[in-house]
């Protein structure tokens, strides 16, 4: 795609309303991620730093990896494209592909926000315990792949706030100009925010987890409520940390809008 192409595919794809489209197809992806999670227990020595000893490298399985998968994808050119961020951007290594020319719609200072060091803290220390059942069996790489997958899912979905953020200031710069000239968080976030958006969010991931999640059998007497992960807990995720760590990208990025 030469770079005149990919700029009118954006034209049409640029809309609050495509973004949003984007927004609920990402849902599937973090919602079968984290079935596919859920099917090991904790499996805690993934993520004791003791349980392996690599010379040079003082961290946990899950972060060795998180650490060497992103090498290969990093070499792919995963992270050259705007809507991916690296968990450990400190070490990448160079693409052995050529540069794709993706439209530039993004404010290029953008390229820094990174929550995913967040992102990292509360899914292990918060969402993790909530979706997997206690106990170890031993299957401790496939959890670390498997939560590599819940990992990048989220970061792509909670990111996507840059693009949210600028098609929201193209929209109405003129509501958002003058709280990113006086830095006012307060004010871009009530700007932002949309609760009956967030309303429906939360009521139709639920709904996801119910359909995605359920036991599906030729039997008459299908059992239900028998979910492969709870549809409240997923709400929860999106009402306390998926739709709030989104909205701090939206806030981070109109902040430096106008640089
Ligand atoms: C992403 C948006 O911005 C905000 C964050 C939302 C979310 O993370 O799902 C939903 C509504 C807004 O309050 C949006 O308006 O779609």
């Amino acid at each position: 795609m030469t770079k005149a192409d990919s700029s009118s595919y954006l034209e049409n794809a640029f809309t609050l309303e495509s973004l949003r489209d984007s927004l609920i197809r990402q849902e599937d992806s973090v919602i079968f991620s984290l079935i596919e999670r859920a099917k090991f227990p904790v499996n805690s020595n993934t993520y004791d730093k003791s349980y392996i000893s690599v010379p040079g490298f003082g961290g946990s399985l899950a972060e060795f990896f998180v650490r060497n998968t992103e090498d290969v994808h990093a070499k792919a050119g995963r992270y050259k494209t705007p809507e991916e961020n690296p968990f450990f951007p400190e070490h990448l290594l160079p693409p052995v592909v050529p540069p794709f020319p993706y439209p530039e719609v993004l404010h290029p200072a953008s390229a820094f926000i990174n929550i995913n060091k967040s992102i990292w803290k509360v899914y292990f220390d918060e969402l993790l315990p909530l979706i997997a059942a206690p106990g170890d069996d031993g299957n401790y790489a496939s959890t670390a792949a498997s939560d590599l997958a819940c990992l990048q899912a989220l970061s792509r979905r909670i990111h996507y706030g840059k693009f949210v953020a600028e098609v929201k200031f193209r929209e109405s710069p003129q509501d958002y100009e003058p709280a990113i000239r006086s830095q006012d968080r307060e004010a871009l976030l009530k700007l932002l925010t949309f609760e009956s958006v967030e309303e429906m969010v939360k009521k139709r991931v639920a709904k996801k987890a119910m359909v995605f999640g359920q036991e599906v059998s030729l039997d008459t007497d299908d059992k239900e409520g028998n979910y492969k992960v709870n549809p409240s807990v997923v709400s929860r995720l999106y009402e306390e940390w998926v739709m709030p760590l989104t909205k701090i990208v939206q806030v981070e990025y109109l902040l430096l809008r106008l640089d």
